[in-house]
């Protein structure tokens, strides 16, 4: 048996890169950005005006003028407006381009129309309300880097520039695989002694936040089946997720049926709680990686965090964030192995505070919904009370 550490290396040693694809925009949110994206015009493109009011020219002020007649109206949309008197001015809107032979914008509020024409009240300052021409940045130049996530702010960004379609990172093909004959589908009513398959739909729904939409197959405990169906999945799949079927009883036949299809252990068993019988193995002809979770419930949720989401994140280039939550009230782990704690979270003061949440073993699903993540203790190691420890979010 490995201790975490170790199994976590191995796993990250086996990252790959899965390609690019160009996407439409509308589809882009959450997916992480292969290309960088330049500004394919000034930001902003003309000199913009801020404020609705009134354009002038400051060489009017500067003369003495505070009454000026109204030659024009500009709207946004607009092409641009001419000053033709500079001791006159032209109304404006917000977002309209600055009118030729105008350098200063004075809004409503500092005005009074009378008699139809507009008399300055509070005294301005040159080039007031005025977004200049590529002020914000220059064509050309690089706006959004790769290899970030895309969100709203990003995807505003791109359709400025008219990135219709936008060069993305390819996500694993994944297939989400339950084993054991105790399971029924969610649509199903099970018999006293059947549970419904609900490890498929914790990590669909973890998966599907990731934008990755996987399918499913169940495994019944009939060997030849399960090497059949493991044998295409292998081959359709850049990942399996299984839940169920290491540990050692009598019908977990998986890490045999894995050494025939000759998929490479690379650990199986890890000193940790939840998710000692954790089996790990990569099918390195057809490039699949294997991750099998241990059944329960916790389990397999807890380990798809520790595990598949970090190496994930790393064949993207994305960069962990680490984040650190402040222990309620101290834990010592006494034993050998890594616990994984569930802990529910609340902010006091700006402060990130954690409770442990009891529960009745990894098979306690419902425990699970009353946390917010995990900490991790190392073996043979105390987190003391208000103390800062590694947190994992779900
Ligand atoms: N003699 C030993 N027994 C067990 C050990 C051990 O080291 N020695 N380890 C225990 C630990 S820890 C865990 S975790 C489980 C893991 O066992 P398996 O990975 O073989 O999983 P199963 O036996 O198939 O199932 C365990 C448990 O989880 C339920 N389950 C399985 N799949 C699903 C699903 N898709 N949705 C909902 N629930 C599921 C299953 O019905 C079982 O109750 O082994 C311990 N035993
Ligand atoms: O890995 Mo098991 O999760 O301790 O029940």
């Amino acid at each position: 048996m490995i201790n975490q550490k170790e199994a976590f290396q191995k796993v990250l040693e086996t990252v790959k890169d899965f390609g690019n694809e160009v996407i439409p925009l509308l589809e882009a949110t959450g997916r992480i950005l292969a290309e960088d994206i330049e500004a394919d015009r000034d930001f902003p493109p003309f000199d913009r005006v801020t404020k609705d009011g009134y354009a002038i020219n400051s060489k009017a002020l500067d003369e003495g003028v505070t009454t000026f007649e109204i030659e024009s109206i500009g709207a946004a949309g607009s092409p641009r407006a001419k000053l033709e008197n500079y001791k006159n001015c032209i109304e404006i809107m917000t977002g309209a381009v600055l009118p030729e032979n105008t350098n200063t914008i004075i809004m409503y509020e500092h005005t009074q129309v009378k008699d139809g024409k507009m008399h300055i009240e509070v005294p301005p300052e040159k080039g007031q309300n005025i977004h200049l021409k590529g002020g914000d940045i220059s064509k050309g130049e690089i706006i959004l880097t790769k290899n970030r996530r895309i969100s709203g702010k990003e995807m505003g960004v791109m359709a400025a520039v008219g990135k219709a379609q936008v060069l993305v990172k390819k996500l694993p093909k994944v297939c989400l695989i339950s084993t054991g004959d105790e399971l029924v589908n969610i649509g199903e009513q099970p018999l006293p002694h059947q549970i419904r398959n609900s490890n498929g739909m914790s990590l669909y729904g973890a998966l599907s936040a990731e934008n990755i939409y996987p399918e499913f197959l169940h495994l019944k405990d009939e060997k030849k089946q399960i090497r059949e169906k493991l044998k295409a999945a292998l081959e359709e799949n850049d990942v399996l997720l299984l839940s169920g079927g290491v540990s050692k009883g009598k019908f977990d036949y998986l890490p045999e049926i894995m050494e025939e299809l000759e998929v490479e252990k690379i650990f199986h068993r890890v000193a940790q709680q939840p998710g000692k019988p954790l089996w790990f193995g990569v099918q390195n002809k057809m490039g699949t990686n294997v991750f099998s979770f241990p059944g329960n419930p916790i389990s397999t949720f807890v380990n798809f965090h520790i595990y598949f989401k970090p190496w994930l994140k790393k064949c993207l280039n994305i960069r962990p964030r680490p984040q650190k939550v402040q222990l309620q009230k101290e834990f010592e782990n006494k034993g050998d192995l890594t616990r994984f704690l569930l802990v529910s979270i609340a902010s006091e003061e700006g402060v990130l505070k954690a409770s442990l949440i009891g529960g009745n073993g990894s098979g306690d699903m419902i425990s699970l919904t009353r946390a917010d993540g995990i900490i991790v203790v190392p073996p043979k190691s105390a987190i003391l009370s208000g103390s800062a420890v590694e947190f994992i979010a779900f």
